[in-house]
């Protein structure tokens, strides 16, 4: 997995997203923010096209009808319309933790519809 922290500000995600991902899962701490959208269907698609497997959002996606089409996994805690500031504040690949679980660039992150697990 690779990380970001941000909050109310996707700048960090989408650059990030349209880089290449080679298979890895982007773990993206908003802080729990649901006021703005961190990724969309543009983004999600970007990532697909650049090779990521998956996003978790601790945080909002938008275009939610659009992104469950993709071939990409996506964990969010729920979505609103309001787009964030796209200025690139924010830190990549630091340890984040949040739910408990402590989430460290370069450990693997498995997922299905019941939750996420993480291992070392
Ligand atoms: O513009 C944004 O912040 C997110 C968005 O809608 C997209 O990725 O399609
Ligand atoms: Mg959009």
């Amino acid at each position: 997995m690779r990380t970001i922290r941000c909050h109310r500000d996707n700048g960090l995600v989408k650059q990030t997203l349209n880089s290449p991902g080679h298979g890895a899962v982007l773990v993206v701490d908003g802080g729990g923010s649901l006021e703005s959208a961190l990724m969309g269907d543009l983004i999600a698609a970007a990532a697909v096209r650049n090779g990521w497997a998956g996003v978790v959002i601790h945080g909002a996606i938008r275009d939610r009808a659009v992104v469950r089409t993709l071939d990409l996994g996506v964990k969010a805690l729920g979505s609103n319309p309001r787009t964030s500031a796209k200025d690139g504040a924010g830190e990549v690949d630091v340890p984040l933790e949040f739910g408990g679980v402590t989430f460290t660039p370069g450990a693997t992150l498995w997922a299905d519809e019941d939750g996420i697990l993480v291992t070392p």
